[in-house]
């Protein structure tokens, strides 16, 4: 039987993680990564980094672009507490189901709220579908040339407001040049860069991050 990646993936978890452990389902992802195969998880250092931001922002509704295998959606679950949204985001139906049962693994599956589909076409249903008012946190890790038009389009719908903050990973490896461009150039928000490498390798990367200052573009003040 020949496996896709994520399915061989989601077999190292299925074989060394344990059940309900969010922890040991990270390490089982971070040790096939670092010894079988490389895979575009975030990874265990710049992992390290989400963590650091989520928990200073402490947030109480989280959206993640990207889903993948599912593993920063266990990172970043695994820190949250019980009452907090997470809304996951996922267009390759393929890699939204192994990150279902990646996240089924790690017991997460009744935090989780897991939604195949183009961010672009879900963003504007946020408010609508899970009466999301706006997000203290979006952790963004999909497609890197959907980054600043996604950032635009969660402002346009009023989803980030003032003390919001947007994480982004891969700024420098693969890169989204004109994204990094756009956060650092408004004094109505507060960035702030993470030097790191890119997952499993000695490759330069990092993660950018940023804060929203002024109210939300909706509040017209
Ligand atoms: O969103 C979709 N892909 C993942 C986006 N993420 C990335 O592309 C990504 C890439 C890299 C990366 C870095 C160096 C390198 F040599 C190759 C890849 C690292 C990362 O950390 C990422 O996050 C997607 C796909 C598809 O086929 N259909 C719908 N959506
Ligand atoms: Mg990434």
């Amino acid at each position: 039987l020949v496996l896709v990646l994520s399915s061989r993936l989601l077999q190292a978890v299925c074989i060394n993680a344990v059940r309900g452990n969010p922890d040991s389902v990270i390490a089982a992802i971070d040790h096939f990564c670092q010894n079988q195969e490389w895979a575009m998880n975030v990874g265990d250092e710049k992992g390290a980094i989400l963590d650091s931001v989520v928990m200073e922002t402490s947030p109480s509704t989280v959206l993640e672009l990207g889903t993948y295998c599912g593993y920063s959606a266990v990172r970043i679950m695994r820190l949250l507490p019980p009452a907090t949204r997470f809304i996951t985001l996922e267009m390759n139906p393929d890699y939204a189901a192994v990150a279902r049962q990646v996240i089924q693994h790690a017991g997460l599956q009744d935090k989780v709220c897991l939604v195949e589909g183009k961010s672009a076409d879900l963003i504007p249903k946020m408010a609508d579908m899970f009466g999301i008012r706006t997000f203290d946190f979006v952790f963004f890790d999909h497609w890197k040339d959907c980054y600043l038009p996604d950032i635009r389009l969660l402002e346009d719908c009023g989803l980030l407001d003032q003390g919001s903050v947007v994480l982004a990973d891969n700024v420098l490896c693969p890169g989204a040049p004109e994204y990094l461009d756009y956060v650092r150039s408004s004094l109505r928000f507060s960035s702030r860069f993470y030097r790191s490498h890119l997952e499993y390798t000695r490759v330069l990367d990092g993660l950018e991050s940023r804060t929203q200052t002024g109210p939300g573009s909706h509040c017209g003040r």
